[in-house]
């Protein structure tokens, strides 16, 4: 039996994450091809026309699982009986730019978000915040959406799941493919902690502890982290823009393994730090491991947590404490 069509928003659209991303949704590799798409993007009247010529594009593309695309300004239309928000929309780092400049930035578009998903987009919504800060941009959309399930909300980490596994494959002379089990602890920050202690390297036939496979412990207390946690910053550098393709197409592995389940699989997400049992704080938006199946997403429990990794999963879960009292501070000020 055909599917029913999955009505997904894009915030953000006309900007150049969404150019990678939209094309990826609309081809049907982040829901599958049999998965029909009613594919709604929004942005901000400057971006209209802009817009107007993605939906010419999409159109052109003849993706044969869009069943249709509006590309809107008005937040309430857009929200309107949504299954998928992607937040992409927000005010990007600048070279020059603090996190907390951002922070202020962007507090207000996540608070008016939030809250009009609450009252139009249906009660399963997924929602995924990309826009940074992304965890708690996340926080404060999930706290004005109070009858939407926490489970449902989520940061993007899958990017840096992804730059980790790169680095890893890279050192292990393997391609990507064949290494699993690398976990982002933490905020999308330069205080992320990518954890290689409990990966995988399939190489040459035979499934070998990550560390063994890279054999070189100093690199992966030192370079390889410092080399994952300011990736973006490296691209922004470069590229004077922040990273657009490689994050278009972490968000479309993130939506997938959430939506369509990951197999058993380990992927790092920023979700509410709800009961686990490596002592971060509860109510954060905290990237862990996790296996998705049937929508839902659960922590992998129980890892062997080194002092090493203890030290490194504090310092990423005091910073996430500070911008949530950061974020609540700016917003109860700014409502007075
Ligand atoms: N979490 C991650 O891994 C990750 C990775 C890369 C980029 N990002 C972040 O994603 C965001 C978008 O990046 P980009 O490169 O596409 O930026 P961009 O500037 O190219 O596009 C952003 C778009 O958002 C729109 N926008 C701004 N406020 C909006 C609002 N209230 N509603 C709807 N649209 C709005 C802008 O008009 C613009 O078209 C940035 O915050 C960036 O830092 C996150
Ligand atoms: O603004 C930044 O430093 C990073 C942008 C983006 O989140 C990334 O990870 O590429």
């Amino acid at each position: 039996m055909a599917k029913s069509p999955m009505r997904v928003v894009v915030t953000g659209a006309a900007g150049q994450i969404s150019y990678s991303l939209l094309a990826l949704i609309a081809r049907g590799d982040v829901f599958g091809r049999d998965q029909p798409v009613d594919l709604v993007m929004l942005d901000l009247p400057f971006a209209k026309d802009a817009m107007e010529g993605v939906v010419m594009e999409l159109t052109d593309c003849a993706f044969p699982s869009l069943k249709s695309v509006t590309a809107t300004c008005d937040q309430t239309e857009a929200f309107t009986d949504i299954d998928v928000a992607v937040l992409v929309g927000a005010f990007p780092r600048k070279p020059g730019m603090e996190r907390n400049d951002m922070l202020a930035k962007n507090a207000e578009i996540f608070k008016a978000q939030g809250a009009l998903l609450n009252t139009v987009a249906k009660k399963t919504v997924k929602v995924l915040v990309v826009g940074n800060p992304a965890n708690t941009n996340c926080l404060i959309a999930q706290k004005y959406a109070p009858t939407i399930p926490k489970q449902n909300f989520s940061a993007l980490t899958r990017l840096d799941q992804n730059r980790a596994t790169a680095q890893i494959a890279a050192k292990a002379g393997v391609t990507s493919d064949k290494v699993t089990g690398i976990t982002i602890w933490g905020n999308h920050s330069a205080t992320q902690y990518p954890d290689a202690w409990h990966g995988k390297v399939n190489k040459d036939g035979a499934e070998v502890a990550a560390s063994a496979a890279c054999n070189d412990n100093a690199w992966l207390k030192s370079d390889f982290i410092t080399t994952v946690q300011k990736r973006g910053a490296a691209v922004l550098a470069a590229r004077k823009l922040s990273s657009a393709m490689s994050a278009a197409k972490a968000i479309g592995d993130h939506l997938h393994d959430w939506i369509c389940g990951s197999e058993g699989r380990w992927v790092s997400m920023a979700v509410t730090s709800d009961g686990n049992k490596y002592g971060v704080p509860e109510g954060l938006i905290y990237s862990f491991p996790v296996t998705c199946q049937d929508g839902t997403w659960t922590v992998v429990n129980g890892l062997e947590i080194s002092e090493f990794s203890r030290e490194k999963l504090t310092v990423t879960a005091d910073e996430l404490s500070g911008e949530a009292k950061y974020a609540a501070e700016f917003l109860e000020k700014a409502s007075a």
